[in-house]
């Protein structure tokens, strides 16, 4: 498991009830010697405790070296200058799972997109994509949960995804990483936007009306870059956006609560060591909308207030005095 935030540590928990032993590379050795000696993560998810079978190691040449199958899972940003350092060490036959959800802004690229640039061909192919709704802390606990898989190399892809299936955590598959992938990082600044609404009390049906006409830009999008409409019905798609946008559990709702309630984003990222990856790709999907000529009106009003420094009342009353249209879902 390449990341030991919340995320890496549940998978990394979820696959040590398959695996003799998993390993988990840790950029910050108090995670490692928590890990090791106490069987918890110190900085994250730390009031549960994990496997006795799950082992740290800081080495990351190591680990990507001695191990074929690397679960990536550091926020999307960051992804970047992990693979080029995991690089030179990784075997020929590695296959890289990705379940980290956003778009990197240096680039505007998805992550698959990092992968067909950085990697030799046949191991980009390979590469799998997991992502749906479930929270690190409920995966932990061992509540149920069901996600998507994606792979474009079906002779991949059912291996990876009994691998990740388990009775409480069911994996699908399907051969559209684009869906997948746009799905699970747009949902974040759709996610942002609900919390706004709700931290500006507009109430239940506005925020029905918010996640609805938000899917609707997510498959916009998604299908300008080459995603199945039906994929944005899935796990991956509406799933995943139920799940961030309702819950007060997740990072990017909370962001955007608190930004609709009155304050500023320098205030409530200041310490904040977890990542709201919705507040970068909302950057980067502002961008790739313009790119692709898709109208994404709610994304361009998250866009306005994280990073214009707009007024969140005002952004909303521009966003309900569009044109009257016809109803279009994709
Ligand atoms: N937490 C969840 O419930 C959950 C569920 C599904 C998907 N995800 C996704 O998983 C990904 C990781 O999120 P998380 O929740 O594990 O993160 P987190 O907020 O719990 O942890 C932050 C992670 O960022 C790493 N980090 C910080 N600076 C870094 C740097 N310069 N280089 C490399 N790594 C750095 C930290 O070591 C840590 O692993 C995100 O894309 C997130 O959207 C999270
Ligand atoms: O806490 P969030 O907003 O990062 O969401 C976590 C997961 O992506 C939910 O599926």
């Amino acid at each position: 498991m390449i990341g030991a935030g919340s995320w890496g540590t549940a998978l990394a928990a979820l696959l040590c009830g398959k695996r003799e032993r998993v390993t988990l590379w840790c950029r910050e050795l108090e995670i490692a010697e928590s890990v090791n000696t106490q069987h918890r993560n110190a900085l994250y998810v730390s009031e549960l405790e994990l496997p006795q079978n799950l082992v740290a190691d800081t080495d990351l040449a190591r680990v990507a070296a001695t191990h074929r199958v690397l679960v990536m899972v550091v926020p999307t940003q960051f992804t970047r200058a992990v693979v080029e350092a995991m690089r030179p060490h990784l075997r020929d036959d590695a296959v890289l799972v990705s379940a980290s959800k956003g778009i990197e802004v240096q680039k505007i690229e998805t992550l698959a997109e990092i992968y067909d640039e950085m990697l030799p061909e046949a191991m980009a192919q390979r590469a799998c994509f997991l992502s749906g709704p479930s929270f690190a802390r409920e995966v932990i606990r061992g509540l149920p949960a069901a996600v998507a898989i994606a792979c474009r190399d079906a002779a991949v892809l059912p291996a990876i995804q009994e691998l990740f299936f388990f009775p409480h955590f069911r994996t699908y598959r399907t051969d559209d990483v684009v869906g997948v992938e746009l799905g699970g990082a747009l949902k974040n600044v759709i996610a942002i936007a609900a919390g706004i609404c709700d931290g500006l009390q507009y109430g239940h049906s506005a925020r029905a009306a918010l996640l609805t006409r938000g899917l609707a830009e997510i498959a916009r999008l998604g299908i300008a870059m080459g995603g199945k409409a039906e994929t944005f019905a899935g796990l991956s798609g509406m799933g995943d956006l139920l799940l961030t946008a309702t819950s007060t559990q997740s990072r990017n709702y909370t962001v955007g609560h608190r930004l609709g309630s009155g304050e500023t984003l320098e205030q409530i990222q200041a310490g904040a060591r977890e990542v709201a990856e919705g507040v970068k790709t909302a950057d980067a999907a502002y961008r790739l909308a313009q790119q692709k000529g898709v109208e994404m009106p709610i994304v361009g009003a998250v866009y306005a207030i994280l990073y214009e420094q707009r007024n969140a009342r005002e952004v909303v009353l521009e966003l309900l005095s569009r044109e009257m249209k016809p109803e279009v879902t994709g």
